[in-house]
């Protein structure tokens, strides 16, 4: 008879499993090739995946951050959109039945929502939970201060506003968005969200505010976003249109001031421009390390990232204890 560890263990990890309430999510998540031995201990590592380097950084990333800002007393969690947060989903998952079992997550969009779902995690609203543990998101780009952009999957407005509902908002990404200005690497524009009927006015008042016009060599310019499948324009989850302004480099360097200046804009809805809100970001690194930058300026380094998180273990011995 397998013992309740095993048990727990075999579900965290299941993709198919039928009596598994909870699934890893990631398309890119294969189950572990090592086979599970029944036994009174939780393993205390499991085979991954090899991944290419992008998707290994953004994996190191994700499970760097869960461990440690996820801890079992966080019951209300923010999940965001991109690429990189289905590996937050698994690791969250991995933490096992225990942890999760009095969680509630709420999304930023309809990608998050259905990684949440599928995951077999319990699924909440923003509007039922105003007070988040704590929100972990992707970002497009992040500077020497922790400001970034996002937006690039057109989710802006709900993921600043779980940023901020947020007691802490961690960021996690590989490395190509480690940058020191806004605008290095992300040359496609700021993402700004606005009401339809607006956008023509905004696009004006961008280009006046000093955003430039895209030009023939293929340059990014100030521009409405366009669907890649569908004729016209991408429409946010919220039934907006999405405008990327891009701007020179003496405006990017103070991207505050450049966030209060748009957003006063009417019509604009919501700036991706985050501020002053990260508690710290995340990025893996090509070599497996993952580099943390702090709010406080402090940089640190982690060489190695366990492949079963420690608190899975910790979840079980509370239950087992109580
Ligand atoms: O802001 C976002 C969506 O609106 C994403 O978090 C951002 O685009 C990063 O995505 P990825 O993890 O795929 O690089």
């Amino acid at each position: 008879m397998p013992s309740p560890a095993f048990e727990l263990l075999k579900a965290k990890l299941s993709t198919s499993s039928e009596n598994s309430e909870i699934k890893a999510t990631n398309p890119n998540f294969i189950p572990p090739t090592q086979p599970l031995t029944p036994s009174n201990q939780l393993p205390t590592s499991v085979a991954l995946p090899v991944l290419p380097a992008v998707e290994a950084a953004k994996r190191l990333a994700a499970f760097s951050a869960v461990d440690r800002h996820v801890g079992l007393e966080h019951k209300v969690i923010g999940i965001g959109s991109g690429s990189t947060v289905p590996y937050v989903v698994d690791r969250i998952v991995a933490q096992g039945l225990q942890a999760n079992k009095d969680r509630v997550f709420l999304p930023t969009g309809f990608q998050s929502k259905e990684l949440i779902i599928k995951a077999g995690l319990t699924l909440g609203d923003v509007d039922q939970y105003a007070r988040i543990d704590v929100t972990i998101d992707g970002a497009d780009e992040v500077d020497n201060e922790l400001n970034s952009i996002k937006g690039g999957g057109a989710c802006q407005l709900r993921e600043k506003v779980l940023a901020e509902a947020a007691d802490t908002w961690v960021i996690v990404a590989d490395y190509r968005k480690n940058s020191h200005v806004l605008g290095t690497s992300w040359t496609q524009g700021i993402p700004i969200e606005v009401v339809p009927f607006a956008y023509a006015k905004v696009l004006t008042n961008l280009s006046h505010m000093g955003s430039p016009n895209a030009v023939p060599n293929g340059k990014a310019g100030l521009s409405l976003r366009m669907g890649k499948m569908k004729a016209g324009p991408v429409v946010s989850d919220n039934g907006n249109f999405i405008i990327d302004a891009p701007f020179p480099p003496e405006l990017m360097k103070n991207p505050a001031e450049l966030l209060h200046r748009i957003k006063m804009l009417t019509g604009v809805v919501e700036v991706g421009l985050f501020c002053d809100m990260a508690e710290a970001a995340y990025f893996g690194n090509e070599d497996g390390t993952v580099t943390v930058r702090a709010k406080d300026g402090s940089v640190d380094q982690i060489s190695s990232v366990p492949t079963v998180p420690e608190i899975a273990s910790k979840a079980e011995s509370a239950t087992v204890d109580a």
